[in-house]
């Protein structure tokens, strides 16, 4: 990535205007994640160059971009490997000086099992990161340097939380992929994975393909948006013939067994509504989920819980279930918070470890970007047009 800086530390190079990305990636075991950077090389003025010569440092060239986002499913990992071969990425990364590859940041399990399909098809070389690393470099940098980033969700509404830097340790991560992974950080770098579960969001996508013969995670997240789970779960009020378990705090409405009515009628699968086991299947999963996250957060004394992942989606009914769950169970102790990019976690990581040993002529800068509610800075169509881009700059060496 040298752009050509003469001894003295001024720009050498002709060119004041030029395009350019980088890349990082994270493929897990459902979803493909990239994050990158495209941007415009700007030279530094006369005067920064001296000012930064002055101050003992080297000059650097700024880029002034946006930060994009954009995900594709695992097992269609060609479309993935194409976009980035159409779109050039990565094509400004330093190579790998044995075997002249492109350097490019990938962690997930993707990382490991298609290591030899990036040789291939891009000549890329993946600098394998480690998954739970990524995810808490991208949970610290969101909740650092862009601005709204978490929020809470209850009932209905959605309030932004203010980040004290000095006070933002430590907190359990909750991951919520595939599978479930949870994170106690206690600081940059600093962290321990203490709990996970098999139960996640490759559950609630596999057993909800099954049930609801749906095509697409969206279709089946709407139709549970339009069910009614208490056709198919069982609830105290079935139990104790409509009245409360008042002595025990239950209530005639809450769950006592999911799924549990299933087993009480001479229905078969298809005499039940699509929506209404869509609707019990996620609430089941993010209820378990919101229990385990607080029971783990009890265990080590945490009191902020933050979910990430793809399962989230930013979708209403999921974070309202997981945040009662937190409530209910804490007695109002934790709060759950949910993060805007909340399914990149592990690609930003991956980005911001560009700033690792080896890598220190990339500085990943802080965005300047004020919550939009509507999205932002899409400019094509190919881009997944959900996740508002980072404004930021990143200084090259
Ligand atoms: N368009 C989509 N297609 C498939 N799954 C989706 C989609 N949108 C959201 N999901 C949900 O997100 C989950 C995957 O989340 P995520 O990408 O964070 O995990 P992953 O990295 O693939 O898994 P792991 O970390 O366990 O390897 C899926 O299991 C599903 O529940
Ligand atoms: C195996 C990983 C870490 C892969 O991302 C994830 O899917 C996960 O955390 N699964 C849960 C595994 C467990 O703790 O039981």
């Amino acid at each position: 990535m040298d752009l050509g800086t003469n001894g003295n530390g001024v720009n050498s190079d002709a060119q004041s205007d030029s395009q350019i990305s980088h890349l990082a990636l994270d493929i897990g075991g459902t979803l493909a994640k990239l994050v990158y950077f495209c941007g415009n090389k700007r030279l530094l003025k006369n005067d920064e160059v001296q000012s930064s010569v002055k101050a003992g440092g080297r000059s650097r060239t700024i880029i002034q971009g946006k930060l994009h986002f954009t995900k594709f499913e695992t097992s269609k990992i060609d479309e993935c490997i194409a976009f980035i071969n159409r779109k050039q990425l990565g094509s400004h990364h330093p190579k790998d000086l044995d075997n002249d590859r492109i350097v490019v940041k990938a962690t997930g399990g993707g990382a490991f099992k298609f290591a030899e399909l990036f040789k291939e098809k891009l000549d890329f070389c993946l600098d394998k990161e480690d998954e739970m690393d990524c995810l808490v470099a991208g949970a610290n940098f969101l909740l650092k340097a862009v601005d709204q980033e978490a929020f809470t969700y209850i009932g209905g509404q959605t309030e932004f939380v203010q980040i004290n830097q000095d006070d933002l340790y430590p907190y359990l991560l909750v991951n919520i992929g595939s599978g479930v992974s949870m994170i106690k950080v206690d600081g940059n770098g600093k962290f321990e994975r203490v709990s996970g579960t098999s139960l996640g969001g490759g559950t609630f996508w596999g057993l909800g393909k099954l049930l609801t013969k749906c095509n697409s995670f969206d279709e089946l997240l709407e139709l549970s948006h339009q069910g009614n789970n208490r056709v198919v779960d069982m609830l105290v009020g079935d139990i104790y013939g409509g009245i409360d378990y008042s002595k025990m705090g239950l209530s005639s409405t809450a769950i006592a067994s999911s799924f549990g009515k299933t087993i009480s009628t001479n229905k078969v699968l298809e005499n039940y509504r699509t929506e209404d086991l869509a609707r019990s299947l996620l609430r089941m999963i993010s209820n378990n989920i919101g229990q385990l996250a607080y029971l783990t957060a009890l265990r080590f004394g945490l009191k902020r819980i933050f979910f990430g992942g793809f399962f989230i989606r930013g979708h209403a009914y999921t974070m309202d279930t997981i945040s009662v769950a937190v409530h209910y169970w804490s007695k109002g102790e934790a709060q759950a918070m949910f993060l805007r990019h909340e399914g990149f976690l592990g690609a930003l990581g991956a980005f911001v470890n560009y700033n690792k040993q080896g890598h220190d002529n990339f500085i990943l800068m802080q965005r300047v970007e004020k919550h939009k509610p509507e999205l932002d800075g899409i400019t094509t169509e190919e881009e997944d047009s959900e996740y508002a881009s980072i404004d930021c700059s990143v200084y090259i060496d």
